[in-house]
């Protein structure tokens, strides 16, 4: 009985271990479950902040499958690719989710990268979504694998580079349009020296120096403007004030051959406003130039002869008549009209007839002085005048003058082989002189074509001095 007593003790007691034990094992169990749990939250907590952390990323982020399946991807993939949420991606493939081209180039990249085990770095890529938007991405795709080494799938990251590219298409575009520009142009630095940075084609086209030799000339040979036409001393003081300026300047090639540029400058400011570069642009003129200057002589030339026509005639008498009445000059004007040139033209043809006119051209050309006109009309008519000292006594011009002109008749007399026949041209010479016979070159001219007409009245080849009709007639009146 008393053995059954301490069996019964010993059994309580090992009964109470037992239940001391369980409870400490439970103590544990339930330590180890509190930190399971505790784990867990922390776990959920850090793939929150992960979640959190690639949602918020501009950049796609996204894990896909050996075969391109989405595994993981963040809101902005989701967005861009066109889904509502990245949950939508997961397990599609690109070849589902953009158009055919787009997808199967990244599916081809993604296979080969998976391939090799090189990644991918910062590749621009053109990413156009299932709803035709057009974008370009700089993309960074690398290999992950399992414990045994064997890969799993991609990681990537996709950066939005649209803008980027945008602004350099744009830069490349302007660029290009400075390239093709027909006007040269050149940038040069605002610094100490105004290094020359840059010039075009046609800057080089136009003055003949590269870029390097441009650079090597400086600024200042760009305003080689010894001979400027018009505000090259403004193109140095606009350069020198930082403000925009403009010259007709005339340059010399690198060949030597000069030539004339409408160069034009602008200043390029900073945010400050301060200067940073000046831009020159310099457009060749020399042909517009010549073409004005062609078209100048033209409107005072007469084309066959080559002499001062009407137009520069009237001017030339207005300013001799103004210079009479300073100096107490006189002016002589003869109208000499040839004698049968209707003939020429009708006997040996237009050619002949112009032959002759520039031949009257040229002779009667030697007979002159520098100082005297001697201007066409028109058809046959020729006027020369010429300015004489009043001589003593004042009759004496008329010997002077008539000497003058019986000169011309001597060489213009000299045959002229027409159609290989000698022909002695003529003409009538009618004289009116200033202030005497009138006192404006309309009236002038007027007499002395009346006394012209008198010639060839009294039977061509002679000269008649004007003498005012005889009876009463308005005063400046032929
Ligand atoms: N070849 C040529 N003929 C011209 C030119 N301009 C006018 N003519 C001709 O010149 C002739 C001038 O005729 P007219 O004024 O009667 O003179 P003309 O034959 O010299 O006779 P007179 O003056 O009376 O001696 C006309 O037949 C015009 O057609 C020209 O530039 N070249």
């Amino acid at each position: 009985m008393e053995e059954s007593l301490a069996d019964i003790q010993r059994q309580l007691a090992a009964s109470r271990a037992e239940a001391a034990e369980l409870r400490r094992q439970n103590e544990v169990l339930r330590q180890e479950l509190d930190e399971r749990v505790a784990l867990d939250e922390h776990l959920a907590g850090e793939r929150g902040l992960l979640r959190t952390l690639i949602d918020n990323m501009p950049d796609h982020i996204y894990v896909k499958d050996r075969s391109g399946r989405f595994i993981i991807a963040n809101d902005a993939a989701a967005r861009d690719i066109g889904v509502a949420s990245p949950q939508e991606l997961v397990g599609k493939s690109d070849l589902e989710l953009y158009p055919l081209d787009c997808g199967q180039c990244f599916f081809t990249d993604e296979q080969n990268i998976l391939q090799s085990g090189q990644p991918l770095i910062d590749q621009v890529e053109e990413n156009i979504n299932r709803n035709g938007v057009r974008r370009w991405f700089s993309t960074t795709k690398f290999p992950f694998y399992d414990a045994a080494g064997t890969p799993q799938g991609i990681v990537g990251i996709s950066r939005d580079i649209t803008q980027r590219i945008d602004a350099l298409e744009a830069v490349r575009l302007r660029n290009r349009a400075i390239e093709l520009s027909a006007d040269g142009i050149a940038i040069a630095g605002c610094t100490p020296g105004m290094p020359v940075l840059y010039v075009n084609p046609a800057f080089e086209r136009i003055t003949g120096f590269t870029q390097e030799e441009a650079q090597q000339r400086g600024v200042d040979a760009l305003l080689d403007d010894e001979s400027a036409a018009e505000g090259g001393d403004g193109l140095r003081d606009a350069l020198q004030r930082q403000h925009e300026g403009r010259a007709v300047l005339r340059s010399l090639r690198k060949d030597g051959e000069a030539f004339w540029s409408d160069t034009r400058l602008a200043v390029v400011r900073d945010r400050t406003g301060s200067a940073t570069h000046f831009v020159f642009t310099i457009r060749d003129i020399s042909e517009a130039r010549r073409n004005e200057e062609h078209m100048a002589l033209l409107a005072t030339r007469d084309a066959l002869t080559g002499l001062p026509n009407r137009r520069a005639l009237m001017e030339r008498l207005a300013q001799s008549i103004s210079m009479c009445e300073r100096n107490g000059t006189q002016l002589v004007v003869a109208f000499i009209d040839l004698d049968r040139l209707k003939y020429v033209n009708d006997t040996f043809g237009h050619e002949a007839g112009d032959l002759m006119l520039k031949t009257v051209a040229d002779r009667m050309g030697g007979c002159v002085r520098k100082s005297d006109t001697l201007a066409r009309l028109g058809g046959d008519e020729f006027v020369l005048a010429t300015l004489h000292q009043t001589p003593d006594p004042p009759a004496g011009l008329r010997g002077l003058v008539d000497g003058m002109l019986a000169k011309i008749q001597e060489v213009l007399a000299l045959p002229l082989m027409l159609a290989s026949e000698p022909f002695c041209i003529t003409c009538s010479i009618g004289v009116a002189v200033y202030a005497q016979d009138g006192h404006d070159p309309d009236i002038l001219l007027k007499r002395a074509d009346a006394a012209m007409y008198v010639a060839k009245k009294a039977g061509r080849n002679r000269v008649a001095w004007y003498s005012p009709p005889t009876g009463p007639t308005p005063a400046e009146c032929p």
